[in-house]
């Protein structure tokens, strides 16, 4: 290695490098601008998920972070080097949105050849463990050609796991799967966190991405509309309740601790970012002081579904 390469592998391993990074990202298809100015980071061992309506620009913005799409403008490191560094390529996993597996070749050749596309070595036993992680052990000698679509998806992401990446960048990795194959993915991809290995995942299952992101891009029409962790973009919570007997002097005190709605006798309550949970049995004993009737409490928190409708509709929060 040389005394370049030495010093480029080094800021490489910088533990501050994020696993993607990317700034004023632009592409344009004749008239109409795809994407228009993105830019976000993803830290090492982070799950990002990227959200968004049909044509967004969700798609366009993962083929420019790997390449597949030349920007009109922006700029890309990934894993802290250059996005078109080819030893920064070699790490990142990448299961596309359409994707066709050569049906010739048998599942555990399909692993073989993208290991070695991707210039490494992987153990034939560390191959057939991949396997078995997305469910197809039994079917490593079977040619592609006869796989379902679910087979075909499952193993597109042991292709994008097998080379032991950094960085996996999954587009719509369930689209094709049946509730126990996604069940699947959400563990492996808990797994990878565990393992530090960051993820794009791309999807429009939004409780999917609930559940195992840390952190939403949510683009809408080739910008970003909104950004942030599940806390920042969630972070109202809510009390429901259902009442009968609500006096106006109970509706008052209940619009005293946040934004008040109800229907029939379900009765919601925003509650301020600065609200003290240790607060609420105050709310109900005044409550029951007030006559009403308390069938039932529990608190609550919008879901990212409500926030990202919210967003793209063009609420403030
Ligand atoms: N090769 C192309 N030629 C022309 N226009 C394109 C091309 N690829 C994408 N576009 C346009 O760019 C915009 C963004 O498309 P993109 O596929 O990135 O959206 P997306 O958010 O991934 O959508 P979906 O959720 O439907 O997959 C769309 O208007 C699409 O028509």
């Amino acid at each position: 290695m040389s005394a370049v390469d030495e010093a480029e592998q080094l800021l490489a391993d910088l533990p501050a490098a994020p696993a993607v990074w990317c700034s004023g990202l632009r592409k344009r298809y004749r008239r109409r601008a795809a994407v228009d100015g993105v830019s976000f980071t993803v830290a090492r061992g982070e799950v990002l998920g990227l959200l968004g309506p049909n044509g967004a620009g969700k798609t366009t913005v993962i083929k420019m972070l790997l390449g597949l799409v030349r920007p009109d403008a922006g700029d890309v490191l990934l894993l802290g080097r250059p996005g078109h560094d080819p030893r920064a390529r070699a790490r990142v996993g990448y299961l596309p949105e359409l994707f066709r597996y050569q049906p010739w070749l048998t599942a555990a050749e399909v692993l073989t050849l993208h290991v070695r596309l991707a210039g490494t070595q992987v153990p034939p036993e560390e191959r057939r463990a991949c396997l078995a992680m997305v469910g197809l052990a039994d079917r490593a000698g079977d040619r592609v050609g006869g796989f379902s679509k679910g087979m075909q998806q499952r193993l597109g992401l042991a292709v994008a796991l097998v080379a032991r990446p950094d960085l996996v960048i999954l587009d719509e990795p369930t689209s094709a799967l049946d509730p126990i194959g996604r069940a699947d993915v959400r563990d492996l991809l808990l797994s990878l966190k565990e393992r530090r290995v960051a993820v794009i995942l791309n999807s429009h299952l939004i409780g999917e991405v609930e559940r195992v992101c840390d952190r939403v891009v949510i683009l809408d029409k080739g910008t970003v509309a909104a950004s942030g962790t599940l806390e920042e973009l969630l972070g109202q919570r809510e009390l429901r309740m259902r009442l009968d007997g609500v006096t106006p002097e109970a509706e008052a005190r209940l619009a005293a601790t946040g934004r008040l709605s109800h229907t029939g006798d379900a009765y919601r309550v925003t509650l301020p970012p600065d609200h003290d949970e240790a607060r609420v049995p105050d709310l109900i004993t005044d409550l029951v002081g007030l006559g009403v009737r308390i069938h039932a409490v529990e608190p609550g928190r919008i879901s990212l579904e409500e926030r990202l409708l919210g967003i793209l509709r063009g609420e403030s929060s």
